[in-house]
């Protein structure tokens, strides 16, 4: 079991030119939560919910890793079975920079997903609705990501992490989404030292013990050392 646990937000892949959410130029001043990122959303206009996962697909394979990436992936390849990352990222920045103990919590932009028989595969560039499911040929593609009010990926093997866990960081997150936001109170009631790397204090900054501000390129690779 890892010793050290590592939450990531959006503000990890900030500096790969990949937006964050709540920035002054976040994608939620852009777009409607409520219109692309939920459930409802989707049954609604579900044309208008792939165009905003089709651009982000474009965002990401034309991004690169960044130096924060990078030393996360040495840490791991140091320290082999030590180090868990679970991210909120739908990215695959972390893999990219070779990490490979990742859980992507909420979902990955590079899968599709069939809604009526659950079976995933590798998204094309451009996903539509009416794609045909390669297993149950159903015509009810959608992105393999977790939208508000869906149970996000992986929770039981994350709580069961967080119980052996001796360090929690958490870097490039606001603290505004839950269950994520919540897991500093999980490490920190099962013992963990708690780390928060990020460029502004965040909602959930007082459950840490410590916080240092500043950009992840910068802030990771120091930590790292
Ligand atoms: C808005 C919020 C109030 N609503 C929720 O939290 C809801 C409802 C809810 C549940 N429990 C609650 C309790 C209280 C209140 C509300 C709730 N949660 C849910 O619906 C979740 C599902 C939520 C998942 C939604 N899907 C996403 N993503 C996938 C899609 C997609 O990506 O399109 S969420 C999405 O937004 C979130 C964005 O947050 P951040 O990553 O933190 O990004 P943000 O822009 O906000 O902040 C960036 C930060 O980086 C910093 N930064 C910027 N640049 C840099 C830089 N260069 N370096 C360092 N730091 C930097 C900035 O300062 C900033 O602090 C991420 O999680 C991201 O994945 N499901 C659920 O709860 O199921 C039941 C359950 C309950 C308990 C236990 C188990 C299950």
């Amino acid at each position: 079991m890892a010793r050290i646990v590592i939450l990531t937000g959006a503000g990890l892949s900030a500096e790969s030119g990949l937006g964050t959410f709540r920035d002054k130029d976040g994608l939620w001043t852009r777009y409607a939560l409520e219109d692309v990122a939920t459930p409802e959303g989707f049954a609604r206009d579900p044309a208008l919910v792939m165009a905003f996962y089709n651009a982000r697909r474009a965002n990401m394979v034309a991004a690169a890793p960044n130096a924060a990436h990078r030393a996360l992936a040495r840490l791991e390849a140091a320290r082999p079975g030590e180090i868990r990352i679970i991210t909120q990222n739908v990215d695959d920045l972390h893999e990219r920079a070779g990490s490979r103990a990742v859980w992507h919590m909420h979902g990955e932009l590079a899968r599709a997903r069939c809604a009526a028989c659950g079976a995933v595969w590798p998204a094309p560039a451009q996903m539509r609705p009416a794609d045909a499911c390669p297993d149950c040929a159903a015509a009810a593609t959608r992105p393999d990501v977790v939208w508000f009010g869906e149970y996000p990926y992986h929770m039981e093997a994350i709580w069961e992490a967080l119980r052996a866990a001796e360090l929690f960081v958490s870097i490039g997150t606001s603290g505004q989404v839950f269950p994520a936001a919540a897991l500093v109170q999980d490490a920190a009631r099962a013992g963990a030292e708690t780390l928060e790397l990020n460029l502004e204090p965040s909602e959930v900054s007082r459950d840490f013990e410590e916080t240092r501000l500043g950009p992840a390129t910068e802030l990771v690779p120091a930590w790292v050392a």
